[in-house]
């Protein structure tokens, strides 16, 4: 059923490259201001259901509808914000640089919210006086955090963003959780391989392995029907019984 209530609403997502099926038959549905995090082993379908929300991918099957709108009317709206596991800022650019550089583009030519897409993602950002440092001399969890800031700093009705802790040290990780958990009442989707993480942050789950949904719900209550102690061990077995 397509219903426009929801935030993001996808039913029988079907993606084909070269005859081979990434993605079959998903069916899923976020609520405004949830967290919702995609899960499942590498080659899953995670990056590929994301990039078919952010209206990268436009060719695929099924319906796909953000706020009610496909994914690429969403986008040039400005109502989608994606942040790529391989995204780094700018190296020779100070920090303060690069949000400059992306708040002018995102405001398109308003300065009075350019200054305010500046302002949040400073503020996001949280580097202190070495906003005003290359970002080439920042560590990986410091470039994380600019790009992060980047992508919020537009306050976009949905963000999605892939592993956005991947390779990250636990108190880079801890900042941009935090981060992600002050974002109160956006909608943000994610993908992790961190589970713990995932159970801690996520408002839903939904699992998927070899492009079909497995599972999906609240963590404590996947946790609980499966009989485990913890979405890791859910996930094994999960997984373990296909
Ligand atoms: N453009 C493409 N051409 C061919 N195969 C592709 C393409 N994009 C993705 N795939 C394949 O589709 C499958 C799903 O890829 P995807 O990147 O979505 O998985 P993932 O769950 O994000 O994996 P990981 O956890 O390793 O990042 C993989 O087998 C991948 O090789």
């Amino acid at each position: 059923m397509i219903n426009d209530q929801y935030a993001v609403s996808v039913t029988s997502l079907t993606k084909e490259v070269n005859r081979k099926k990434i993605l079959r038959d998903l069916s899923f549905q976020v609520n405004e201001g949830e967290i919702f995090g995609i899960i499942g082993p590498n080659g899953a379908g995670k990056t590929t259901t994301l990039r078919v929300l952010s209206g990268i991918i436009e060719t695929y099957q099924g319906i796909v509808k953000l706020f009610g709108l496909p994914p690429e009317v969403a986008k040039r709206k400005g109502f989608i914000s994606y942040m790529p596991e391989d995204a780094f800022p700018y190296d020779r650019l100070t920090g303060l640089e690069n949000l400059e550089f992306y708040a002018r583009i995102y405001s398109g030519g308003d300065k009075r919210l350019e200054g305010e897409f500046l302002e949040r993602g400073i503020k996001i950002a949280g580097l202190g006086d070495r906003i005003y440092d290359r970002a080439g001399e920042y560590s990986r969890g410091m470039k994380r955090r600019l790009i992060l800031a980047r992508t919020l700093m537009v306050e976009p009705k949905v963000a999605i963003l892939d592993e956005p802790t991947s390779a990250l040290d636990v108190e880079s990780s801890v900042k941009v959780r935090e981060i992600i958990r002050n974002m109160t009442g956006h909608t943000i989707i994610l993908s992790s391989h961190n589970l713990l993480e995932v159970e801690y942050m996520c408002d839903k789950v939904l699992l998927i392995n070899a492009g079909t949904g497995v599972k999906i719900g609240k963590p404590r209550e996947i946790v609980e029907e499966t009989k485990t102690k913890n979405l890791e061990e859910s996930f094994i077995k999960l997984i373990g019984e296909r």
